[in-house]
């Protein structure tokens, strides 16, 4: 018999989450059916979006997210004892599933040298995302200026990469020194810009000096609207996310600035992208990560936390920043 322990949402969060809005529990997991298999988590995903979305859960239901799982019982000829699967699982240490069944499991690929954990960044919806959003959107040209704002993150810092394989002049902004220089050491970033320290609209001017002609957001509110005043014409903005109302009641957003006349006198094209209509096309992002993770043209980071116990405090201190790349909890 199988006890999985799983993290339910006890109460939704009011502003960042608290420890005591969740809830650990255990539960006995019943025998396999034909065509069922059990896998047992090995990473899991903390994201912004399980706190945007977390208004959708009913309190006393699991927290939604992605993990990486080994198939330690199995049933299912499609998925063996001793393959690893990706799939939206929960926060749980143990699920059973089917090749139809809860979470779309999918067999990794032969990742070979590379670490599991991947699956969950470079190698799954953040790499997918920052791949699809930034090529079908912004539609960079070799010598424009790029601003990415969470550029280091586990999507932005893939978005700042790509943009300077696109030969664009790579600007990111990130709450914090250390961070920043970290993108400029070790993925070309040309300069970065510490949001929490820095005058913004006076550091972009200096890193930007003839204008930005493309923005990747990330964060969303007054960051962005200082951004936007200094675009270029025909600018090409993409939403990717808006993690600066994440804490806040959706349904009473924080006010910003007006945008609109910036965008009517740049003739500025915005747009929003969400990753779940790419995820038939994950394989080609995938491969083509995979591609430049070999031949040394991605470089990819991860800040991982120690124990399933530790989901929440890790799911807090992304969202508070401290993490560096692609935040996971290793069980
Ligand atoms: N549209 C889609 O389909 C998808 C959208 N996303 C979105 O992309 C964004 C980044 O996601 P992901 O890369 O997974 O997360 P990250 O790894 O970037 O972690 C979140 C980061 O956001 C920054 N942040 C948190 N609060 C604020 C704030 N108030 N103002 C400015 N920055 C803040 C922090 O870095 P710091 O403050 O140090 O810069 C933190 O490290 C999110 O908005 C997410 O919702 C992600 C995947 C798919
Ligand atoms: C409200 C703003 C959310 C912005 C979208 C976002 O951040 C998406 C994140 C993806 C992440 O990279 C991994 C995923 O699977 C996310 C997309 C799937 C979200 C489904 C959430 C479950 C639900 O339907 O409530």
């Amino acid at each position: 018999m199988v006890v999985a322990r799983k993290f339910l949402l006890a109460k939704h969060f009011v502003g960042p989450p608290n420890a005591d809005d969740f809830k650990i529990v255990e539960e006995e997991l019943p025998d396999l059916k034909d065509g069922e298999f059990l896998a047992e988590a090995v990473y899991l995903s903390v994201d912004p979006y399980m706190r945007a979305y977390s208004y959708r859960l009913s309190e006393g239901t699991p927290m939604v997210g992605n993990q990486v799982a080994k198939i330690i019982e199995s049933k299912s000829d499609d998925f063996p004892v001793g393959k690893y699967v990706a799939a939206q699982f929960d926060w749980q240490t143990h699920t059973i599933s089917s090749a139809d069944g809860v979470g779309s499991p999918y067999i990794l690929p032969d990742l070979e040298d590379l670490p599991l954990s991947y699956s969950l960044g470079v190698l799954g919806s953040p790499g997918n995302t920052a791949y699809f959003s930034f090529l079908d959107i912004c539609k960079p040209k070799a010598g424009e200026t790029v601003v990415i704002s969470g550029a280091a993150g586990a999507v932005g810092s893939i978005v700042g990469q790509i943009a300077k394989m696109q030969s664009c002049e790579v600007i990111g902004i990130t709450g914090s020194d250390d961070k920043g220089q970290y993108l400029v050491d070790n993925f070309g970033f040309d300069s970065y810009v510490n949001y929490k320290r820095d005058n913004l609209e006076e550091q972009l001017k200096r890193a930007a000096p003839e204008g930005i002609d493309c923005y990747f957001d990330n964060v969303a509110g007054e960051i962005s609207t200082t951004v936007i005043k200094q675009m270029n014409m025909f600018g090409r903005i993409c939403v990717c996310g808006s993690i600066s109302s994440y804490n806040t009641d959706i349904s009473d957003p924080p006010k910003v600035s007006c945008i609109q006349l910036h965008m009517l006198q740049k003739q500025l094209v915005m747009q929003g992208f969400q990753v779940i209509p790419y995820r038939s096309r994950i394989l080609e992002s995938i491969n083509q990560h995979l591609e430049w993770l070999r031949a040394g043209k991605l470089k990819y980071v991860e800040t991982i936390t120690e124990g399933f116990e530790n989901m929440p405090k890790a799911f807090s201190e992304m969202l508070e920043g401290r993490n560096l790349g692609k935040a996971v909890v290793k069980v």
